[in-house]
């Protein structure tokens, strides 16, 4: 009983430590995306520091904004991650005809998705913070769907016909629940709607890599693990996470309920549009 609790008290001393480490001074947020470019993950989302601190005033720990998020939608994400597609991609069990389904269902979703980012630019209090939401919009469009142009082109897929893909009800209601947000909300609600994409994307990447080691080497799922598991693509993730936290530092409580409305909202459908890919769902009329 009595190493119990030592250990407990070791344990909440090195929290302490942790939360109490300097903690380096405030960059813009091109500065830590060149940072989170070289690849420096460190303490990122398993890291204490990176969501805990101390409330100087009370002494009471405070949870970082992004934690919350993270905790709210926790089983939403288990479920996502033991999903069939998901599970697939990684096993490379998927079949071929499902993945296309998805890839095409994707490319228009991520041509709205897209526009969030161009609408983050205009919502931008800062020009740092401008710049960053313009290069996502570029990173989407010429990176992340030209790994969606090059599956098509495998399969005969014109560009055209990608884009011309007509999206399902579940799609069509996610990007305009993102756009409405994104159009009628405040930059910090514009973010936290989004942010499951990124943020959730990122996570099954490096669960996937981690839990199947040759899924990146996969013939054909392997492009897919390797993009969203990259630091390229956790970098805009974690710039987006962090954002969201220095957003939200010190809002009333009813103003964060809202925003993390919109963040369960679109966790849900994520999962939804994993399962309407697998099941082959589109409009019943
Ligand atoms: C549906 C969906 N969510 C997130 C991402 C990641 O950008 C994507 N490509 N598609």
């Amino acid at each position: 009983m009595v190493g119990c609790a030592n250990s407990l008290i070791e344990k909440a001393n090195s929290l302490i430590e942790t939360v109490n480490s300097p903690i380096e001074p405030q960059k813009s947020p091109i500065d830590g995306l060149a940072r989170l470019n070289k690849g420096d993950f460190s303490g990122i989302l398993s890291g204490k520091r990176q969501y805990l601190k101390l409330n100087g005033e009370n002494g009471g720990v405070i949870m970082k904004f992004s934690l919350r998020l993270h905790e709210k939608v926790k089983e939403i994400w288990e479920k996502t991650h033991q999903h069939p597609f998901v599970e697939g991609l990684g096993t490379g069990d998927l079949p071929v005809e499902s993945f296309i389904r998805y890839m095409k269902q994707d490319y228009v979703f991520l041509i709205d998705y897209s526009k969030l980012f161009a609408l983050g630019s205009v919502k931008a209090r800062d020009l740092d913070t401008m710049a960053v939401f313009a290069k996502l919009l570029h990173e989407t469009l010429h990176g992340e769907m030209e790994l969606h142009r090059g599956y098509a082109a495998r399969f005969g897929i014109t560009k055209q016909q990608l884009e011309e893909t007509k999206p399902t009800p579940n799609n069509l209601a996610y990007t305009r629940y993102m756009l409405n947000v994104a159009h009628s909300g405040s930059l910090e609600e514009l973010i936290s709607s989004l942010l499951p994409c990124a943020w959730s994307y990122w996570e099954i990447g490096k669960m996937l890599a981690a839990k199947y080691p040759l899924a990146s080497e996969h013939p054909f799922y392997g492009d897919w693990i390797k993009m969203y598991s990259s630091d390229d693509f956790g970098s805009f993730a974690v710039w987006l996470i962090e954002l969201l936290d220095q957003l939200t530092d010190g809002k009333p409580e009813w103003e964060l309920a809202i925003i993390e409305e919109h963040f369960l909202t679109t966790s849900r459908f994520e999962y939804m549009f994993w399962d309407m890919v697998y099941r082959g769902e589109d409009w019943p009329v």
